[in-house]
Parts: structure tokens; C-alpha cells; sequence
């Protein structure tokens, strides 16, 4: 039996990893880190720390949903107790994605800023349209819920590099976050990410190709948050016992 660790495990994803993992029959929950206080109940048997070296120490796997500063805290952890990690936390900041990259040198890690299905195979999609429906204009639109704390959402810019790398674009040069006042046309090449919050919504995110007399829009829409949760925790199965190394979440889903 795989003992997971959750990280994060008091947030709205982490309460549902610690859930979905009861029905789960090659996995289990082996450990939790909390902060401070454990706020609901667990089972006896689960390891409740607070420190992450026992954490790291005490599981087979972590699971990550947490924020971009206790994700590195983590890493850097875990760079002394090399442990597979899966990693859901967006909003990093290249000196954290950096980090990431080379604790991946020390255990395999699988970093994924959308643990579903559908927004792994909507990546392939958006390359896909972004190559073929050549000088369309690119827009990609997210919402989420009013508790969201990073903006745009991770799954936003995975999209929008999905949609850069199939117009041999760099992202960084050609990416607009917002617009406002006489700003002039848009220009060919952009690549706007805009973000909505509201409500209780789970995730929902619009890639759109808008030429002269037609356009294309692809959405995803997570309707459930144990979307997320029992993907990492597929992701979490397939990861135990790879080589050191960064997968990314088309490498468990065979769709790299
Ligand atoms: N990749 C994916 O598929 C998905 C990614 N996400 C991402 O996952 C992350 C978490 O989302 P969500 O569950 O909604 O967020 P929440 O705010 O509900 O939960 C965050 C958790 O992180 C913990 N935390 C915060 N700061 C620290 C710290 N310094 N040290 C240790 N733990 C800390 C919190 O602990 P405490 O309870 O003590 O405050 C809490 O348990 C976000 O980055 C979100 O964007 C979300 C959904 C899907
Ligand atoms: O914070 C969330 O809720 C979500 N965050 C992820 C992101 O930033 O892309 C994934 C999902 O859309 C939900």
C-alpha cells in the first residue's frame, strides 16, 4: 500500500484528497501537515505533523494543494528527504519554478497546474488550433471562484504557452493581462489571459480563435473539485517508483 502525505490538507482540495483517498485501494492516507491545530477529524492511524521533515519522512508520495510560499518551504525540505512529490499549487514565480526544476533532480515530481482529463487533452487541442487556424486571434478567458487568490489561474497560462508554442511564439513577449483606456489595435502576434472571479465557481476556462467570419472557442468546465483531487491522486499511483525527474500530467496520462 502507497502512504500518501497531504500538504495543504485543511484546503478545499486537500480536505477532498483526504476523502477521495478512502476509497482508494493501492493508496492511502499515511500523513497529514498541518500548521496549527487539526481542525476536523482523521482517522487514528494517519501521522498529523507539523513539521515537514517528519512529513517527507513518513510517506511514499506528497500531495501538494497549498500556496506558492509553503510549496517552497516544501521543496526545500524535501530537497534533504528526497520524497516523490505531486504538485497542484499554482502561482509560483520563476525563482519557485526554478527551485522546483531542481529538486526534481533529487525525486521524481510531477508538477501540473490542472489535474484533469479534459484540460490535459484541451492543451493538445489549443497547439493543435493555434498551428492550424493561422492568424486567428488568440483570447483565453478563466473564472473562478471569489476565494481564488492567484490571477490568472495556472491552467490560463499552461493554455496560453500551449497556444505560444504552437505559433513558435514566446509568451512572455507577446502576453496581454489586461486592457484599459485608448490602447490602440491589437496587434497580431498578442495573447490575452483574462481572469473573472465569482461565486462558488470551480474553474472554467475559454481558449477562443476569432478571425474575420468565423470564429473557434474551446471550454473546459470542472464542475466538482474532486476533479482535482482524484486526479492528483492518480497521479500520485503512477508517480511512486519513477526515476528522479519533472513529469508533467501528459506523461501519467500517456498523451505527451
Ligand atoms: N492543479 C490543480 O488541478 C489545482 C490547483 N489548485 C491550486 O491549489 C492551491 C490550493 O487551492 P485551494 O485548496 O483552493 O486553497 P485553500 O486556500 O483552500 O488551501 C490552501 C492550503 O494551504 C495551506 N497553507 C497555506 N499557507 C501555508 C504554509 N505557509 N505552510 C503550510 N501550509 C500552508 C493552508 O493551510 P491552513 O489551513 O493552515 O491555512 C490550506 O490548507 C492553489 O494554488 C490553487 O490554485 C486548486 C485546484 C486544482
Ligand atoms: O484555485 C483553484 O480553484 C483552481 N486553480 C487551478 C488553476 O489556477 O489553474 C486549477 C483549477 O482551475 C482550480
Amino acid at each position: 500500500m502507497i502512504r500518501a502525505g497531504v500538504f495543504g490538507a485543511g484546503g478545499r482540495v486537500g480536505k477532498l484528497l483526504i476523502e477521495d483517498l478512502h476509497n482508494e485501494n493501492e493508496i492511502s492516507l499515511g500523513a497529514v501537515y498541518v500548521r496549527n491545530e487539526l481542525n476536523f477529524s482523521i482517522d487514528p492511524s494517519v501521522l498529523v505533523t507539523n513539521d515537514m521533515a517528519t512529513l517527507l519522512k513518513g510517506s511514499d508520495v506528497i500531495i501538494d494543494f497549498s500556496l506558492p510560499e509553503a510549496t517552497q518551504l516544501l521543496l526545500e525540505q524535501a530537497i534533504e528527504h528526497p520524497t516523490p512529490l505531486v504538485i497542484g499549487t499554482t502561482g509560483m514565480d520563476v525563482h519557485q519554478m526554478n527551485l522546483l526544476k531542481s529538486a526534481s533532480e533529487s525525486m521524481p515530481i510531477l508538477y501540473a497546474t490542472n489535474m484533469s482529463l479534459g484540460v490535459a487533452l484541451l492543451n493538445k487541442l489549443v497547439h493543435m488550433a493555434a498551428k492550424t487556424l493561422e492568424g486567428f486571434d488568440i483570447e483565453i478567458v478563466e473564472q473562478h471562484h471569489r476565494h481564488k487568490k492567484d490571477a490568472p489561474s495556472g491552467t490560463a497560462l499552461t493554455l496560453a504557452h500551449s497556444a505560444a508554442a504552437g505559433r513558435n511564439l514566446d509568451l512572455d513577449a507577446v502576453r496581454v493581462s489586461g486592457r484599459n483606456g485608448n490602447i490602440g489595435e491589437r496587434t497580431k502576434d498578442e495573447i490575452a489571459v483574462m481572469a473573472l472571479r465569482g461565486g462558488d465557481i470551480v474553474g472554467r476556462h475559454t481558449v477562443g480563435f476569432y478571425n474575420d467570419g468565423e470564429f473557434v472557442e474551446l471550454h473546459h468546465t470542472a464542475t466538482s473539485r474532486n476533479t482535482f483531487s482524484k486526479g492528483a491522486i492518480r497521479a500520485a499511483k503512477w508517480l511512486v517508483g519513477k526515476p528522479n525527474g519533472l513529469y508533467s500530467i501528459q506523461d501519467c496520462l500517456e498523451l505527451a
